[in-house]
């Protein structure tokens, strides 16, 4: 079993309150929550990540689990393992292709020096077709190259699941399409499980795989693509 999920959180702002309550199961390698803006898919993922604690409730990774209300169990976002792709990727702007993606590597507040190098950033340069603009920074990179690097920066820690927040909605369309197919064959080939969020009923069609559908806080469809 990849995931298996079922928490709960009430959110409070003001008057308003927004109570996720959400539950499942999945032993695909690639998962898609889908639902519209507001539904709650960011809060779920936070909560895989470890960065929102539910008020209630399990979350479990290939078997371990990440979190238990009960028997309080709340591994630190560090040590789940968890890759998370941020919706803009949050690139460090000063820094350039080799030391963003150095920075998967280590941990502590220096940044890896401009000539950084190791086995597996020479991988990773090579695989994502980097290795021709290492030196450059974000600000000098399309928007495909700036997607790359980012997933360089996840993978390259040697994560147990890779989370994505809407991976494509910065993309203009025709990379869009090519970036999806990247990532399909990245997904293959690593065999990493991929939890993926998004409102496009597209990237749900094509990236496929276990796709739940969320709406106001809670999965109410599963079906599989
Ligand atoms: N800190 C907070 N306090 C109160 N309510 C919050 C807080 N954070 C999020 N919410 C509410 O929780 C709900 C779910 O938010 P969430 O970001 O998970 O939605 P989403 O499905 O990811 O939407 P989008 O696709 O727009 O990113 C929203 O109604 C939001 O206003």
């Amino acid at each position: 079993m990849y995931f298996h999920i079922d928490i709960e959180k009430t959110l409070r702002s003001g008057q308003r309150e927004f109570k996720l309550k959400a539950n499942f199961t999945s032993n695909s390698g690639r998962i898609v929550i889908y639902g519209a803006s507001g539904a709650g898919k960011s809060q779920m993922l936070k909560a895989v990540a470890g960065l929102m604690h539910p008020d209630r409730g399990v979350i479990e990774l290939a078997g371990k689990r990440l979190f238990d209300s009960v028997a309080g169990i709340n591994i630190t976002p560090q040590k789940r393992r968890v890759a998370y792709l941020f919706q803009d990727y949050a690139l460090f702007p000063h820094l350039n292709v080799r030391q963003n993606i150095a920075f998967g590597m280590q941990g502590g507040w220096f940044n890896p020096k401009p000539t950084a190098n190791s086995e597996a950033l020479e991988y990773w340069l090579d695989a994502f077709e980097l290795r021709a603009v290492a030196h450059q920074p974000p600000s000098q990179l399309s928007g495909g190259q700036r997607q790359r690097v980012a997933l360089a920066r996840a993978l390259i820690a040697n994560p147990a699941a890779l989370l994505l927040d809407e991976p494509f909605a910065a993309l203009d369309p025709a990379l869009r399409v090519r970036m999806r197919a990247e990532l399909d064959a990245l997904q293959q080939r690593l065999g990493i499980p991929m939890l993926l969020i998004t409102h496009d009923p597209d990237d749900a069609n094509t990236f496929g795989g276990h796709v739940l559908t969320m709406s106001d806080g809670a999965i109410i469809e599963e079906r599989h693509v």
